[in-house]
């Protein structure tokens, strides 16, 4: 299996508060990576340097092969990685499918001031990815108006209109009723899934990650404590002192 994202020995640190230290990890394609640790301990620093918003102070990030330090987060996200729920807001007086065709249009690099959004071409592949998060039935409804799941499912088409080869992803069901949140993460993975796209989630909840993650990577004050299976993972004493037990 070959790396599509490889960190090596990122190093970043904030006055005295160290978010990364010897920090490697690779990322391989068709991973479900979920990303587990306390508060602070830095996994948030590491999605920023992956999507260029973070510059580290040492350490190389490449994807398929080459470097993407330096590159500005639009650059990054053109070459393949995306991440979901950084997008600016919905344009909430907007449908969800409006929504979905400015996104569209504007990766296709086709969106005019003046074009009809409902006469572009890419409509097919917008209503799609509706179709894909399961959000077709709400398509014509104002963005304001989604309840928080559907919302959180249209920002994951939002981010698969961008075409990336991994989807960065921050709690991906924070905000969303705990009843809700195992339909929301089941049909998010089968859109990844039908769409081939690799991702990597910062995950709290361990029934998320024991349930979705084919892969887990620990971070504790800066630091990969362990990387392993969910099983290894979650059964590690240290990482349930750490982790699970906190
Ligand atoms: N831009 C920044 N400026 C100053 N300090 C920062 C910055 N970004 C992160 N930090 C600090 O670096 C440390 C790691 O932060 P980070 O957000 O990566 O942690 P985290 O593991 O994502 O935490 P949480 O689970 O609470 O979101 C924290 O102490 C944070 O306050």
């Amino acid at each position: 299996m070959s790396a599509l994202i490889s960190a090596r020995e990122l190093a970043i640190s904030f006055g005295g508060v160290i978010a990364a230290e010897d920090v490697s990890l690779e990322v391989f394609e068709g991973d479900h990576l979920a990303i587990i640790g306390p508060n602070g301990a830095g996994k948030t620093t590491f999605l920023n340097i992956c999507t260029g918003y973070l510059k580290p102070q040492a350490g190389s990030v490449t994807f398929q092969g080459k470097s993407i330090l330096g590159a500005s987060p639009r650059a990054i996200t053109r070459m393949g990685i995306a991440r979901a729920f950084q997008i600016p807001q919905l344009f909430t007086e907007q449908t969800v499918l409006e929504n979905m065709l400015i996104a569209v249009a504007s990766q296709a690099r086709r969106f005019a001031p003046f074009t009809s959004l409902m006469k572009i071409p890419e409509r097919k592949e917008a209503e799609h990815l509706l179709v894909l998060v399961g959000c077709d039935d709400v398509m014509d409804r104002p963005a304001s108006e989604l309840p928080e799941g559907k919302r959180k499912l249209v920002d994951i088409a939002l981010a698969l209109a961008l075409k990336p080869k991994v989807l960065l992803m921050d709690e991906p069901t924070s905000g969303v009723a705990s009843s809700e949140k195992f339909a929301i993460m089941d049909t998010l993975l089968a859109a990844l899934k039908e769409e081939q796209v690799t991702s990597v989630f910062v995950e709290h909840d361990m029934e998320m990650v024991s349930r979705y993650a084919n892969r887990v990577a620990v971070w504790n004050a800066g630091h990969i404590q362990s990387q392993g299976t969910p099983e290894e993972v979650l059964k590690d004493p240290e990482v349930v002192r750490t982790v699970i037990g906190v």
